[in-house]
């Protein structure tokens, strides 16, 4: 394949419900979308899920577009590609800024499962038809609220509930779902919301049966987690600290978690998001697939490569319609009694719906 054109667009969608963690509170969600088009006429999709302002790791959407236009477009454009594989190390000699290449990497493995053929699932290795869905709950305006929260989303079917603590609405929270939901499997999110000094509060945590607490410390440590998980029972997921599959050797080396969260955009692209999945697997560390607030397309990418093996734990990746009024693909993301169908036709397994994306879209680029 060889790309000869690429449309970005900023969309800015609505959300349903707005979305709080220890860090601040998303009520619109902004994304830019990339259309790629290869040479012989194949299009590709690919979408970056930074915010827009860098809360979650250094990266926001106006830093993807300056790496896009200057760097990675430059770069990609008129050279010949055979695998996707092949994108990581032409970007080799550009540091960090794991989204924005992600979000064009994600494109190029889209046209190459078209070209060759097969699902995206297939092209990556998964082999799962159906995928185990959990849901990421935001801080509420109460404990009640949560609760509530919690009750329909059990009844919908959800495959285990994430919740969001910081420091003063931890331990309390959960004693109060658990006093509710004995059974349910649960876990909390800290975003990095804690130091090594809260190692009391931490530890309260181990009375709840938590199936892990994703990144209770800081957002580029692997050194204090593993301090903390020596002295705590319930295994630590990493999230902001994992960008590539040498910090996934790193961390286990030093035993800093049990659990590894994947996000494509995170770790620079599908290629390496398997790399990590692959490794994990051989050192017996179950993984599960993050989220972002993804639209249609990461949303696609996300469920395609929850379908390997070693994705044993329900991911972030809930339906379409808990996040939008319409979802930027047809058909939407659906889920039913806890699990989403990977698709097997042809590509991602979702069709963009122009006219959605048009209405969303605020600005737009073509480079050739
Ligand atoms: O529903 C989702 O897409 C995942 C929600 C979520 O937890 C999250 C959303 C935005 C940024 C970071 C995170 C996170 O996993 O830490
Ligand atoms: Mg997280």
């Amino acid at each position: 394949m060889r790309i000869e054109e690429i449309t970005i667009r900023h969309l800015k969608m609505a959300m349903k419900a707005p979305f709080k963690t220890s860090f601040g509170t998303i009520h619109e969600k902004e994304l830019l979308l990339l259309e790629v088009k290869d040479v012989s006429g194949t299009i590709g999709w690919g979408e970056a899920v930074a915010f827009v302002a860098p809360w979650y790791t250094e990266e926001t959407l106006k830093t993807i577009w300056h790496m896009l236009e200057d760097f990675l477009m430059p770069t990609l454009l008129h050279k010949d590609i055979v695998h996707p594989d092949e994108v990581g190390a032409m970007f080799a000699s550009i540091r960090r800024n794991c989204m924005a290449k992600a979000s064009i990497e994600g494109a190029v493995w889209d046209i190459y499962a078209q070209q060759t053929k097969q699902s995206l699932a297939h092209a990556l290795g998964g082999s799962k038809e159906m995928i185990e869905v959990g849901i990421s709950v935001g801080i509420q305006s109460s404990t009640e609220k949560l609760i509530d929260l919690i009750k329909g989303y059990v009844e919908m079917g959800y495959k285990r509930v994430k919740i969001k603590i910081k420091p003063g609405q931890d331990v309390e929270v959960i004693r109060a779902i658990r006093a509710e939901f004995p059974d349910l499997p649960l876990m909390a999110d800290a975003n990095s919301a804690y130091t090594l000094h809260d190692i009391e509060v931490l530890q309260q945590l181990d009375a709840y049966n938590l199936l892990m607490i994703e990144q209770p410390l800081a957002a580029d440590d692997i050194i204090d987690h593993a301090k903390l998980q020596e002295q705590l029972k319930t295994p630590i997921c990493l999230d902001e600290s994992i960008t590539s599959m040498e910090d996934v050797r790193k961390a286990i080396e030093l035993g800093s978690c049990g659990v590894i969260n994947i996000k494509i955009g995170r770790v620079g692209g599908l290629t390496e998001a398997k790399r990590i999945h692959d490794l994990c697997q051989e050192k017996d560390i179950p993984v599960w697939c993050g989220g972002m607030l993804e639209a249609g397309i990461g949303r696609a990418h996300n469920i395609a490569l929850t379908s390997l093996a070693n994705f044993v734990l329900p991911g972030d990746t809930a339906g379409s319609s808990h996040y939008w009024y319409e979802d930027i693909i047809t058909p939407e993301v659906i889920v039913e009694g806890g699990y989403i169908r990977v698709p097997q036709t042809i590509g991602m397994g979702y069709t963009p719906n122009m006219n959605v994306i048009e209405k969303l879209t605020i600005s737009k680029k073509i480079y050739k």
